[in-house]
């Protein structure tokens, strides 16, 4: 029999804690009833089995293993060992605190040491850790860990800029607000010039964007 390791405890004991469908959306009946509404009226019927659908889509990350993505890497790179920047990546997450969104873009970087991946697979990372309930500093650091550990390039860089709904829909109400957050490892972290030019990269980038 193979030795249980502790992520496929975490698994088995994730597993075993999640709730049927139908304890899903007897719980978003409750919730809305909480919000001073009656499930049964017509115009909420399906309104359970539609959040239960949406939360499915919300935090599909935790069935995903972000490491597997990254497995598949090209090692014929022709002698190209220049910063790789994938800029202004589509970031949909839900903040731990509120369950409501996180928007922004990420900017991911690396410094390839003989291994490159399909630059879809970082965007695929991004996402793995952002469909889930998270803190963006915990979400930042995790795909830049990830990503290091997996390739063990000379150096990575995430920078995540994102509006916290929490933030300008209820709470403090302020609107426009991004929250900057930045991990930095090896060479982007050890070299000031590599750092500077990472940041270049992914700075006045509007004036660039190429519209798709
Ligand atoms: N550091 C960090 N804080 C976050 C993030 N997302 C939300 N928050 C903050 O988490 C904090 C939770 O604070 P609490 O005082 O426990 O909750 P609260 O009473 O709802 O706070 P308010 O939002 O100030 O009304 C708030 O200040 C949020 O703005 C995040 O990604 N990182
Ligand atoms: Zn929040």
């Amino acid at each position: 029999m193979d030795i249980e390791t502790p992520k496929d405890a975490l698994n088995r004991e994730v597993g075993l804690k999640r709730p049927s469908r139908a304890e899903a959306e007897a719980a978003i009946r409750t919730l809305i009833r909480w919000a001073g509404d009656d499930p049964a009226r017509e115009g909420l019927q399906d309104t359970p089995a539609r959040v239960a659908r949406a939360y499915e889509e919300f935090f599909r990350g935790y069935a995903e293993d972000p490491e597997d993505i990254l497995t598949r890497t090209f090692e014929e790179i022709e002698g190209y060992d220049e910063m790789i920047v994938l800029r202004d990546i589509r970031l949909e997450s839900h903040c731990e605190h509120h369950m409501v969104p996180i928007v922004g873009v990420a900017h991911v970087g690396y410094l390839p040491d003989k291994r490159v991946v399909g630059i879809s697979k970082l965007a695929r990372v991004v996402d793995a850790y952002a469909k889930r309930l998270q803190i963006q500093e915990k979400l930042t650091a995790q795909i830049a860990n990830t990503i290091n550990d997996v390739l063990q390039p000379r150096g990575v860089a995430v920078v995540i800029e994102a509006g916290h709904e929490c933030m300008s829909t209820r709470g403090v109400h302020k609107t426009g607000v991004a929250m900057v957050t930045s991990r930095m490892l090896g060479a982007f972290r050890d070299n000031p010039s590599t750092r500077r030019e990472f940041l270049a990269m992914i700075s006045n980038r509007r004036s660039v964007t190429v519209e798709t």
